[in-house]
This record gives structure tokens, C-alpha cells and sequence, in this order.
């Protein structure tokens, strides 16, 4: 029925104050309103319509994207948003595009690595969109292996000009999303060649195609890499290929805020570190990890919504069929994932404090904590991001058979999401870098540096590698002294038996390699430890509203106590809960649950999404999804007629000879 709230009753049994939760949930007031109100301004603009895009062909998508985004940036300059509008604007209009390289890439590389002239002369052109950027590094042969690219700048000093060169096949560049049909410049990153000698991999402002016809400037190849997984989805993108025949760009066209190279043609080295070349994917890393909290939250709304809504079986009395949110199962499949996305909003916010920091140190030339920001960027970007993708899967089965429609909206969310798990870096790849700097870290114990930060634990190694958890009781597991101390020693367990297995080996690159896949587990498992550690800091904060501190802390406890569950090996194997102390563990998940049960559809809620962001008629705000199901179907153009085209050819031959056969 139009107009009813099926789901009522679910929202009148929450225990909490949603509106403060909202603000919770968004990281302030301010942000709340500025995300309310740009939410509704994009839902009610029928430019920004989605419900097609399955049904479109890529030509047409393309198109539709190209539209949108043009539009968006009207009303983008005639509303005169500000910065953190406009990024909610374009993150509320739910179309991969361009843009988002352009803004999220392209822009904050030249910032990052632009001298103060550089930013002087291309900001004010990239930030009025007189020029439209991408992101050019990965390459047919190299993408995770960023010192392995091919790419060479070689320095001309009779002309002052480097020549950017791709010299094999594999050195085409490949995937840079906003490079196959938009870009008018490209940051490439390419080998610096002066006098002969490689100073490795530099970015550099590269002018790709007309600013009069769009047309590949002479020298430059271009084009899309074709489509990706998933109809619609990603395929919005203009995923590009790049190859340079002796393309000649001007010296000033070097990014030389870390290194320059002077009119003679000398390399000068700054005394910064050379990492800070990949600054801009630090600043991504950070931002995917905000990122998969909104995609996970996405795919548990809908996933909460309709499972209040859906009914399997009737009770034992023969009453009303069983709503199936009730069955333990389902709870105990969706709770945690609901959990995890409240986990990863503030590990994200967590995250951004640390980035900034990381930044303000940088400018005063405190290179300190590079490595730590490093490691968490990666480490936090690689675990949230697979998280995710395995929970917008999960709340797909969990929605049954109408979850595989694509009008549920989890197909396409999952389509456009999964590829996070190997953009900005694959995700093994990532971990790996963590579990490097943890075995530094373990190297050095003992040394007198004592490890701060997010390694702080590891200063108490002493205690940590001995101590036995005194957990008792269920409720035990409600103490976050006793669930911190546990992820801390099964985390440092798991670090120091690495290192001491990698001492064995003479080589100790050989030795890593060996000990790759238990070196990840450890990476792993040191990052769920800051995600809980994050989040129990945040319930030990100010928290206000009726009854919120007390939804968050069950939902703390719900994402620490499943990771327990889940990787229970670890925990057992290290000795850092008992038998018994995990079976206590699954007692109080199990009391959580009920707990969570009747504010389930509150707490999605309080995400405060539209319908138009969902895009789902199964996590409707109303509820009322048989109805919309039948509305969504009857749309598809195979319905347009009743009798399909291809009738005559392929079907009524099939039957009249069978027909003429059964006569005979
Ligand atoms: C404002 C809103 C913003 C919204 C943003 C929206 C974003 C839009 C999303 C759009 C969608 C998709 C975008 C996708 C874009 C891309 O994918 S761009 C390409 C990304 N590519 C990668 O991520 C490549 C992954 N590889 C690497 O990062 C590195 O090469 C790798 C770390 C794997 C290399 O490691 P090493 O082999 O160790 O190589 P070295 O270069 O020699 O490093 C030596 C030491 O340096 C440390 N290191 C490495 N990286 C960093 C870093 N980033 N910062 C600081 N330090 C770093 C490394 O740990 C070594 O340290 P050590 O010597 O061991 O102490
Ligand atoms: C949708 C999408 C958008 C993208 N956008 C951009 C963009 O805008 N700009 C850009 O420059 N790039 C972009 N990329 C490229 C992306 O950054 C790379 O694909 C990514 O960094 C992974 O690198 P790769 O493809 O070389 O994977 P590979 O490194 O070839 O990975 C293949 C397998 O090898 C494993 N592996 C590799 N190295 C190791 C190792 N040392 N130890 C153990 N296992 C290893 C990996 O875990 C993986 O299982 C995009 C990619 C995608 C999918």
C-alpha cells in the first residue's frame, strides 16, 4: 500500500534517540545537515535518475555519465556549494565518472607534488575544469610493482624538454580511470632519465588531447580498455589505455616539489623522503577506508530493511508467519556486518585525524610517523575494503532470491564496489606492506625505541606474550580491558612468531617470501586490532542522546566478539583466549543479538540514506517492496511487448514442428 510505513512497527520498538544517532553516524551536526540536505537535492532532480543504467547500452551509459556530471557541476557553481558540498553532492549522485578522478586524483597529485608555481599555474585550471585530469601510473605489465614501471621522461637539455616515452608494449598505461575518452591531462608517473642515469619513477603534467577538438595530441595513442565486470556498474568509467611515441613536454612540467631537475639538466634531490611520490595514494588509501563504510552501511540497510519485512514459515502455533530478522542465523549473519560498517565509519574518521596530522607534520619536515601512516592508509584501506566486499555478497544472500535482482541494488553495488579490493593497491599487496613494518617494529623491541602509535601495544611485550585473559564470565566479554587485551597478545603473538620464524632464514627476503601468507594473517590481525581498539575508544567518549552510548557499545562488542569467533584459530593457537573463555564469547554474542534485534531497523535508519542512494526496492524506507517488485519488473523492455521479438524466427518454428511431428 502507497503511503503506509510497513515497517512501522520495527522503527516504534527502538530503544534509542535516532536523530542523535544520525549525527553520530555522520561525525557532527554540521556534517549531518550538509549530508541531509544535498542527499535530497540530488534525490529530487530527475537528471540524477539511476533505475536504467542495467538496461543501457555502454555507449549510452557513457553518455548519461558525461550528462550527469555536466550537470552536476552546474548546479554545483550556480548554488555556489562549498568544497565538502560539492564532494557530498558527487558522492550522492552515485555515478563512477571521471570526476572522480579528476577530483580525487588529479587534483590533490599536483597539490601534493607541485611546487607553489606549478599549483599556481594548474589549480586554477583543473579547479574550474578548463582542463580535466586522470591519474596515469599502472601499465599493461606493472601495476602493484610501482618501481617496476617502463615509462621513461628522458631530459632534452638542448631543448629543455623531457620526452616521454613508451618503450615496449608493456608499458602501455592501463586501467587510469577518466583516460579513455575525457582527459585533457594526465599526471604520468615515468622513470626519470637525465644524462643517462634513472632516478626511478617521478609524476609529470602531461597535456594528452586538444583543448579545441578533443583530438590525441600528435604522439599521444588513447583510448578505452572495453568493459568491466558487471552490466552497468563500473563500466560508467572511461578506463583508459596510453601509449607516448618521443611525446615532448616542457621541463616545468615535472612535479618538483620533492626533486628537481635543473636547466642543465641536473637531478637535485630534496632531503625528504622519496616516498612521499606516492602521497596521493596515501590520501586515496584514507579516503577508500571512509568510502567502505558507506558501501557496506548501503548493503546492510537494504539487507535489514527487507529481512524485517520478508516472512518464511509459520511459528509453531500456526500464527503469523516468521519475519525472517528472527531466525539466528540471519542474525547472526547481518548483526555483525551492521556492526562492521558503524567499525569502519570511525576507524574512518580515526584515519582522517591521522592523515591530517601526518600532513601538518610533513609541511614542518617531521617525517616521523610517515612509515605508521603508511602502514595504517594501506593496512585499513586492504581489510575494509574486502570486509566489504564480502559483506554487500553476504547481504545479498541474505535478501534470498530477490537479492540476485537487480533492483535490490546489491548486484550493482557489489559490481561497483569489488574492484576496491585491487585499485589503490591489491590488497595482499597492501598487507604485506604492513607486516613489514610490523616485523621492523618487533626487530627492533628491546632497542630503547619504544613503539608508539598504533604499535604502542608491542611496548608491552613482556607482559602481553605471557599474560592469560581473565575472562570468567559472559559478561566478562563486556569489559574493554579484557576484549582489548586479548586482540593485543593474539596480534603481538602472531608478529613475534613470524619474526622468529623469519630468523631461521639466512636470507631474509627469502625468508619472507617463504612466510608470506602467515605474515599476512598477522598484518590482518594487528588491523582488526586497531579497528576495535578505534571503536572502543569512541564508546568510552562523549556520547549524546537517549540510549545511543548504549547501542554503540553492543554494536563494539558485537564486531569484536565475531572477528573472535571468526578467526578463533588465531586466538586459540596463541593461547590468547581458552576453549572455554570462546565459548563464553559466543554466550555473549548471542545476548547481543537480542539486544540488537529490536533497534535493527533504527540503527540502518540512522544512516539516513535516501531511496534514490539505495536504489533498491528492497531496502525501501516504506517497506513496501511485493508491489514496487511487480512496478520494477513490468519496466523491463523485454515486457515492452507480450509476444518477445524473435517470436517467428527462433520459437513458433520450434513449435510447429513439433506440432507436425506429434501428427505423424
Ligand atoms: C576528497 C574525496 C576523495 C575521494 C577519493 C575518491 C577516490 C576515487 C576512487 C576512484 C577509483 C579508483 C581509483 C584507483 C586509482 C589507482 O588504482 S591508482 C594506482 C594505485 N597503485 C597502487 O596502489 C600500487 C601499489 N603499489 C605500491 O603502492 C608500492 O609500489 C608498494 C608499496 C607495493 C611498493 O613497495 P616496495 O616494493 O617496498 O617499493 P619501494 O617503492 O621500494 O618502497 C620502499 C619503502 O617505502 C615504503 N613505502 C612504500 N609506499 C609508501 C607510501 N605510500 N608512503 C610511505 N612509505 C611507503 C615501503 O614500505 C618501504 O619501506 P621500508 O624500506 O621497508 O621501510
Ligand atoms: C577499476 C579499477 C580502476 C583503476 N584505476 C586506476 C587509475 O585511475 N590509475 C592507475 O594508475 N591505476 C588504476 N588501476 C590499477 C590498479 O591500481 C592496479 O590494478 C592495482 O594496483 C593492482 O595491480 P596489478 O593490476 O598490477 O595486480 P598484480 O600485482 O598483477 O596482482 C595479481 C596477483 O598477484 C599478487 N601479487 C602481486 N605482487 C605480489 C607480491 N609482491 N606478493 C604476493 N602477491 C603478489 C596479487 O595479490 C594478485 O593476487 C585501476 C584498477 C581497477 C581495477
Amino acid at each position: 500500500m502507497e503511503g503506509v510505513d510497513h515497517l512501522a512497527d520495527e522503527r516504534n520498538k527502538a530503544e534509542f534517540d535516532v536523530e542523535e544517532m544520525k549525527i553520530v553516524w555522520a561525525g557532527s551536526r554540521h556534517a549531518f545537515q550538509v549530508s541531509n540536505r544535498i542527499s535530497r537535492l540530488v534525490a529530487n532532480d530527475p537528471i540524477f535518475e539511476k533505475s536504467k543504467r542495467a538496461v543501457m547500452s555502454r555507449k549510452e551509459l557513457f553518455k548519461n555519465t558525461l550528462k550527469k556530471s555536466a550537470h552536476a557541476w552546474k548546479m554545483i557553481n550556480e548554488l555556489r556549494l562549498s568544497d565538502e558540498e560539492s564532494i557530498r553532492f558527487r558522492s550522492f549522485m552515485d555515478q563512477p565518472g571521471f570526476v572522480d578522478l579528476h577530483w580525487g586524483m588529479f587534483v590533490p597529485a599536483i597539490k601534493g607534488q607541485g611546487t607553489e608555481e606549478q599549483q599556481q599555474k594548474w589549480l586554477p585550471l583543473a579547479n574550474n575544469m578548463q582542463i580535466i585530469g586522470c591519474y596515469a601510473q599502472t601499465e599493461l605489465g606493472h601495476g602493484s610493482h610501482v618501481q617496476g614501471l617502463e615509462t621513461t621522461a628522458t631530459f632534452d637539455p638542448q631543448t629543455d624538454q623531457f620526452i616521454i616515452h613508451s618503450p615496449t608494449q608493456t608499458s602501455s598505461k592501463w586501467w587510469p580511470g577518466g583516460l579513455g575518452k575525457v582527459s585533457t591531462h594526465a599526471v604520468v608517473y615515468a622513470r626519470l632519465i637525465t644524462n643517462g642515469k634513472d632516478h626511478g619513477v617521478h609524476g609529470f603534467i602531461v597535456q594528452l588531447r586538444s583543448l579545441d577538438d578533443h583530438s590525441p595530441l600528435p604522439g599521444i595513442t588513447v583510448g578505452d580498455i572495453g568493459m568491466k565486470f558487471g552490466n552497468g556498474a563500473y563500466n560508467s568509467m572511461d578506463n583508459g589505455f596510453l601509449k607516448f611515441d618521443h611525446f615532448r613536454i616542457p621541463r616545468d612540467q615535472m612535479l618538483m616539489r620533492l626533486s628537481k631537475v635543473t636547466r642543465e639538466g641536473k637531478y637535485v634531490a630534496s632531503d625528504v623522503p622519496r616516498q612521499l611520490v606516492y602521497g596521493t595514494m596515501v590520501f586515496v588509501r584514507q579516503s577508500i577506508v571512509s568510502n567502505a563504510s558507506n558501501a557496506l552501511s548501503r548493503a546492510v540497510c537494504i539487507a535489514t530493511r527487507y529481512s524485517a519485512v520478508r516472512r518464511q514459515f509459520a511459528s509453531q502455533n500456526g500464527g503469523t508467519e516468521t519475519q525472517v530478522i528472527d531466525y539466528k542465523t540471519q542474525q547472526n549473519r547481518l548483526f555483525p556486518l551492521l556492526a562492521s560498517a558503524y567499525a569502519f565509519r570511525f576507524v574512518g574518521e580515526w584515519l582522517k585525524w591521522l592523515y591530517t596530522d601526518v600532513t601538518q607534520r610533513l609541511e614542518a619536515s617531521d617525517f616521523a610517523t610517515l612509515p605508521e601512516a603508511h602502514a595504517c592508509t594501506a593496512g585499513l584501506k586492504s581489510m575494509t575494503t574486502s570486509a566489504t566486499a564480502d559483506g554487500i555478497e553476504e547481504c545479498r544472500k541474505l535478501c534470498g532470491g530477490h537479492g540476485y535482482l537487480w533492483c535490490s541494488g546489491l548486484p550493482e553495488l557489489f559490481a561497483v564496489y569489488v574492484p576496491a579490493c585491487t585499485y589503490e593497491g591489491d590488497n595482499v599487496v597492501l598487507q604485506l606492506q604492513v607486516a613489514r613494518f610490523l616485523m621492523k617494529t618487533v626487530s627492533q623491541l628491546g632497542s630503547g625505541k619504544a613503539p608508539a602509535g598504533t604499535t604502542e601495544y608491542m611496548g608491552r611485550a613482556q607482559h602481553l606474550l605471557k599474560c592469560r585473559s581473565s575472562v570468567k564470565k559472559a559478561e566478562d566479554w563486556l569489559n574493554p580491558g579484557m576484549v582489548l587485551e586479548a586482540f593485543e597478545a593474539r596480534a603481538l603473538r602472531m608478529a613475534v612468531s613470524c619474526a622468529n620464524n623469519l630468523s631461521k632464514f639466512e636470507n631474509q627476503e627469502q625468508g619472507f617470501s617463504e612466510l608470506l601468507a602467515d605474515l599476512v594473517e598477522a598484518a590482518i590481525a594487528h588491523c582488526q586490532l586497531i579497528v576495535v581498539s578505534k571503536f572502543i575508544a569512541k564508546i568510552e567518549g562523549e556520547i549524546k542522546g537517549k540510549g545511543v552510548k548504549n547501542q554503540l557499545k553492543n554494536l563494539c562488542y558485537i564486531y569484536a566478539l565475531h572477528l573472535l569467533h571468526k578467526h578463533l584459530g588465531d586466538f586459540l593457537s596463541t593461547d590468547s583466549v581458552t576453549p572455554e573463555q570462546a565459548s563464553l564469547a559466543s554466550h555473549q554474542l548471542r545476548s547481543l543479538y537480542s539486544q540488537l534485534r529490536p533497534n535493527a531497523v533504527a540503527l540502518v535508519d540512522a544512516f539516513n540514506y535516501t531511496d534514490h542512494y539505495l536504489g533498491s526496492v528492497l531496502g525501501r524506507y516504506d517497506g513496501n517492496v511485493y508491489p514496487k517488485l511487480f512496478e520494477e519488473a513490468l519496466k523491463d523492455p523485454l515486457n515492452d511487448s507480450v509476444v518477445p521479438d524473435g517470436y517467428h524466427e527462433y520459437i513458433r518454428p520450434l513449435i510447429k514442428q513439433h506440432i507436425r511431428s506429434a501428427r505423424l
